[in-house]
């Protein structure tokens, strides 16, 4: 489904990659929907067969966006310096919040996500937001109990609807990566052992709430819960 493709000059770090990520280097394109793609300019993820425009990790092209206001409202950046982001996806809200100043430790367990997220910051570095981030590779449900951040922050993967803000190929990608698979419940238990201060939990505007809260921040398409200790 996923194999690694590489631009000219790469193929030895390509064949490396595909090793330590256990996958195939595409060979023939008609087996693999998409190309974990190593370029000059830094690794991406492709449709081999529709022209999308790929994934990656750009934290300088995130620097420049100045939306994520509920989201700093919510873990509170002003009153909170550390941040646990047990679900780090592509980094994009834990970027948010380092660059409100946070340090901001994100935990993600899909190989092929951690590598991409690991290529973004490393091409960033220069970004003073970056250098408040720490990536760990890890299931969230099993190295969260290590720490005792002051906020711990949750995006799980909610079930796909039409209308979902997601890019297309980002959204298509994700779950095929990640299948339907279900763990909120969980992450909510232990991260609410683990805060010190408070949760936050990402959740699609019309999503249930995974457990009841009088706080919440409320976007067109999206709402923050927080859970207070
Ligand atoms: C919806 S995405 C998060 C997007 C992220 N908030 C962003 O701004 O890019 C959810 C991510 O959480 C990761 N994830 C889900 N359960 C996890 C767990 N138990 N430990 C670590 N990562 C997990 C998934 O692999 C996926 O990359």
């Amino acid at each position: 489904m996923i194999g690694v493709t590489f631009e000219e000059g790469l193929q030895e770090q390509a064949a490396t990659l595909a090793l330590q990520l256990d996958l195939s280097l595409v060979d023939d394109p008609a087996r693999f929907q998409y190309g974990l793609r190593l370029t000059p300019q830094g690794l991406d993820i492709v449709d081999l067969h529709k022209k999308q425009r790929p994934i990656r990790v750009d934290f300088h092209q995130l620097n420049e966006d100045r939306s994520g206001g509920d989201l700093i409202k919510a873990v509170n950046t002003r009153m909170h310096k550390t941040v646990l982001d047990a679900t780090g996806g592509l980094g994009r809200d834990a970027f948010m919040l380092a660059k409100a100043g946070c340090q901001v430790i994100l935990m993600e367990k899909n190989p092929i996500i951690h590598a991409l997220l690991q290529d973004g910051l490393a091409r960033a570095q220069d970004l003073e937001a970056v250098q408040r981030m720490t990536l760990i590779h890890a299931d969230s449900l099993i190295a969260m109990p290590d720490y005792t951040p002051e906020v711990i922050y949750l995006d799980p993967m909610y079930p796909a609807r039409k209308k979902d803000a997601l890019p297309k190929l980002e959204m298509q990608v994700f779950h095929a990566l990640l299948g339907a698979e279900q763990n909120e419940q969980e992450l909510l238990q232990v991260a609410l052992n683990q805060a010190r201060k408070r949760v936050v939990v990402k959740r699609p505007i019309h999503a249930p709430v995974i457990l009841p809260t009088g706080l919440q921040f409320k976007g067109k398409t999206t709402r923050f819960d927080v859970y207070l200790k």
